[in-house]
C-alpha cells in the first residue's frame, strides 16, 4: 500500500498523475503508448523578441533584418518586445494557463553556428532571493522554474474517442536561432542571421496523448488556437511551428516508460510517422531486451525512409549551463494589463464551432471539413482594437446569405454544398498554387455565385472547378456567370432537362446532340454492347462525350440522351 502511494507520487510529480485508462490498439497489441509533445510557435510580431530589427519572411534576402544585438556585437543589449509578451499573454488564456504575474529570463549555453551570441534566452529558472521568517532570517536563492504561464488546458478531439483533456505543463517565451544552411558543393556553411532573435513560444503539453492520431489532433487544434487569437501564423511547412515529440512504450500494467525525444518535426504527417517508427523500433528492442529499459535519447527524422535515427544519447547531453540573464530584470505583469488582453480576446474555435453548428445545423456530419475552416481561419489582422480583416469563417458566413442579385433575391445556398466547395476545391486549389486562404482573391459574392452555377446546372461540377482555376490565376472583379460564358463552359444540356437558365439555349442542346451521335459514331461496339443489354458500357459513351465537350455536358443529361439515341437508332 505504501509503496503504491510513494510510486502515485512519483508518477504525479512526473506529470502522469492523469493517467489515462489503458486501450488496447490492434497496431501494437499489448502496449501502451505515452506522448508528450513541445512546441515552438513563432510569435507573429512584426519586430523581434530582445531587439527593434524586424522579423523575417521565407522571401527575405538574408542578413537583411539584423541589428548588432542579434549580431552578438559586444556592448548591446536586450529590451523585452511587450508585443511579444502580449500575444504569450494571449495564447496563455487560450490554453487556460495561470500566467505568472512574475516571470524571469536565463541563459541557454550551447556553442552552434546558428547561436551568434553562444546562448538561448529562454525561460527556465527563477533565481531570485527569497527571504524565510522561520526563527531567523534566512537568504535562500530559489531555483524556481519561472516561465510566463503554466498548467493550460486544451481539449481536442479524435473520430475515435470523446473529448480529450490535454494538460499544457508551461510556455515559455524564447529567442530563435538563426539559420545555417551547408553547401557540400562548396564544402561552406551559410548563415543567414534573419531568424535570430525572432520571438518563440515553447508550448510544452503534459505526457497525455496515447497514440499518433491523437498527437496529430493535439497540434492541429494548437495551430487553430494559435491562428484564431493571431498569435502565430502556426504554418509548418514554413517553419512558424516546429514540433519535438517524446514517445515511450510501456507494457500494459506496467509504469510509464523512458521517452526518446524526435527534434524539429515541421509536418503533422511526418510528426505522426515519426511516432509510429518510434513505437515500432522501442517495442521491438523490448522484445528483444527483455527487463532492459529503452535508452534515453535524443532522435531525428529522415523524411525519405520515414524513420527515426540517433542523434545523441542521455550521457551525451549537454549541460545548457543555465543562469539567469542578468541584462533582463523580472517581467512583471499587472493583473490590469491581463484582464484588458482577456477582454479583447477572439472567439476561440470551439465557441466558433458552437455557433456555426447551431446556425447551420447541417453543419453536424461535417466535423472535419468544420475543422479545416477553423484551422484556416487566419484571415484577421493581429491587433488589439477588436479589427477583424476576416478569416474563412467570415467569408463562410458570408456565403451562406441568400444573395441578392439585380435587386432579386438569389437561390437559398445550402451551407454543406458551400463548406465542400469551400474546403475542397477553393483552399484544394490555393494549396497546389502554394497559397493559403489569405491570398484567396475570390470575394464571397464572385464564389457564392461560382457555387450557385454548379448548383442551379448552368455549368458542371468539372466547368466550376476550371472555372475557380481561372478566377485565381486571372483575379477580377467580373462575375462568374461573365467569365463562363466568354470561355463557352456553359453546360450542354437537353431540352428536357434543360436548367434554369436562359443560356442553355436550343443551339447548346443542338451540340450535346451532336457530341452524343458522334460517339455512337465512334464507338460500335459499346454500342452494339450496349443494344445487347450490358448497361456499363454507357459509363465509356459518357466519358467520351464529356472529354469532347471539355466538361461541359451534364452527365445525367447524356445518360439520358445516349440511351434514347440508341433505343431511336434501333426502332
Ligand atoms: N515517459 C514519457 N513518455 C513520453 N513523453 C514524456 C514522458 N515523460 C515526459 N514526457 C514529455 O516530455 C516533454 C519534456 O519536455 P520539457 O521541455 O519539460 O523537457 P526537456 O525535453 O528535457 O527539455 P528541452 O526543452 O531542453 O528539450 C514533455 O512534453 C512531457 O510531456
Ligand atoms: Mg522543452
Ligand atoms: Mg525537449
Amino acid at each position: 500500500m505504501f509503496l503504491r502511494r510513494v510510486y502515485a507520487h512519483s508518477l504525479k510529480s512526473r506529470g502522469f498523475h492523469d493517467l489515462r485508462t489503458y486501450q488496447d490498439d490492434p497496431r501494437w497489441p499489448g502496449w501502451q503508448v505515452i506522448v508528450g509533445i513541445e512546441t515552438h510557435a513563432q510569435i507573429k510580431s512584426r519586430r523581434k523578441l530582445f531587439s527593434g530589427s524586424f522579423t523575417s519572411g521565407v522571401d527575405d534576402p538574408p542578413n537583411t533584418n539584423v541589428s548588432p544585438f542579434d549580431a552578438a556585437f559586444p556592448g548591446t543589449l536586450p529590451k523585452v518586445n511587450s508585443k511579444c509578451v502580449d500575444l504569450a499573454i494571449r495564447t496563455a488564456l487560450a490554453l487556460k494557463s495561470s500566467i505568472s504575474l512574475r516571470s524571469s529570463f536565463d541563459r541557454k549555453h550551447y556553442f552552434y553556428s546558428d547561436q551568434p551570441l553562444g546562448y538561448q534566452i529562454t525561460q527556465q529558472y527563477c533565481a531570485y532571493v527569497v527571504l524565510l521568517f522561520i526563527n531567523i532570517p534566512m537568504l535562500i536563492a530559489a531555483n524556481m522554474p519561472a516561465p510566463i504561464a503554466t498548467n493550460g488546458l486544451l481539449e481536442i478531439e479524435t473520430p475515435q474517442n470523446s473529448p480529450i483533456q490535454v494538460r499544457i505543463k508551461q510556455i515559455q517565451l524564447e529567442q530563435d536561432t538563426a539559420k545555417s544552411t551547408f553547401n557540400p558543393r562548396i564544402q561552406k556553411s551559410h548563415i543567414d542571421l534573419n531568424r535570430a532573435g525572432t520571438g518563440l513560444m515553447e508550448i510544452v503539453s503534459e505526457p497525455d496523448l496515447r497514440s499518433p492520431e491523437e498527437a496529430g489532433a493535439y497540434v492541429r487544434t494548437l495551430q487553430s488556437v494559435l491562428r484564431a487569437v493571431g498569435s502565430s501564423d502556426g504554418n509548418m511547412e514554413q517553419g512558424s511551428l516546429r514540433c519535438d515529440v517524446n514517445v515511450s512504450v510501456n507494457r500494459k500494467g506496467d509504469p510509464p516508460g523512458i521517452r526518446c525525444e524526435i527534434k524539429n518535426l515541421n509536418s503533422v504527417k511526418f510528426m505522426m510517422a515519426a511516432i509510429i517508427h518510434e513505437i515500432k523500433r522501442q517495442t521491438e528492442f523490448l522484445n528483444a531486451n527483455p527487463g532492459a529499459t529503452v535508452p534515453q535519447e535524443t532522435r531525428g527524422f529522415d523524411e525519405n525512409t520515414f524513420e527515426t535515427f540517433r542523434l545523441r544519447s542521455k550521457e551525451d547531453a549537454p549541460d545548457y549551463r543555465y543562469m539567469p540573464d542578468p541584462n533582463l530584470g523580472a517581467l512583471v505583469l499587472s493583473q490590469a494589463r491581463i484582464e484588458e488582453i482577456k477582454k479583447n480576446l477572439p472567439p476561440l474555435p470551439w465557441e466558433i464551432r458552437s455557433r456555426l453548428l447551431n446556425k447551420y445545423p447541417s453543419l453536424r456530419a461535417k466535423g472535419k471539413s468544420l475543422d479545416v475552416l477553423l484551422n484556416v481561419n487566419n484571415g484577421r489582422e493581429v491587433g488589439f482594437d477588436g479589427e477583424d480583416s476576416g478569416g474563412a469563417v467570415e467569408y463562410f458566413e458570408r456565403l451562406c446569405q441568400t444573395p441578392v442579385r439585380d435587386g432579386n433575391r438569389g437561390p437559398e445556398r445550402d451551407p454543406v454544398v458551400l463548406l465542400n466547395w469551400l474546403t475542397h476545391e477553393l483552399l484544394g486549389q490555393l494549396a497546389t498554387r502554394k497559397e493559403t486562404f489569405t491570398d484567396n482573391p475570390l470575394s464571397s459574392s464572385q464564389f457564392g455565385e461560382l457555387v450557385d452555377l454548379v448548383q442551379d446546372g448552368t455549368i458542371t461540377g468539372t466547368s466550376g472547378k476550371h472555372l475557380l482555376r481561372h478566377m485565381l490565376s486571372n483575379p477580377s472583379s467580373r462575375r462568374p456567370r461573365e467569365i463562363a460564358t466568354e470561355f463557352q463552359l456553359i453546360a450542354l444540356t437537353t431540352s428536357s432537362s434543360s436548367p434554369s437558365t436562359a443560356l442553355a439555349d436550343s443551339s447548346a442542346t443542338s451540340e450535346l446532340e451532336i457530341l452524343c451521335r458522334s460517339a455512337i459514331a465512334d464507338l460500335p461496339s459499346e454500342v452494339a454492347a450496349l443494344r445487347a443489354g450490358n448497361k456499363n458500357v454507357l459509363n465509356k459513351i459518357v466519358g467520351h462525350v464529356m472529354r469532347k465537350s471539355r466538361g461541359r455536358a451534364d452527365a445525367t443529361a447524356t445518360r439520358a440522351l445516349v440511351e434514347k439515341l440508341v433505343i431511336q437508332d434501333e426502332q
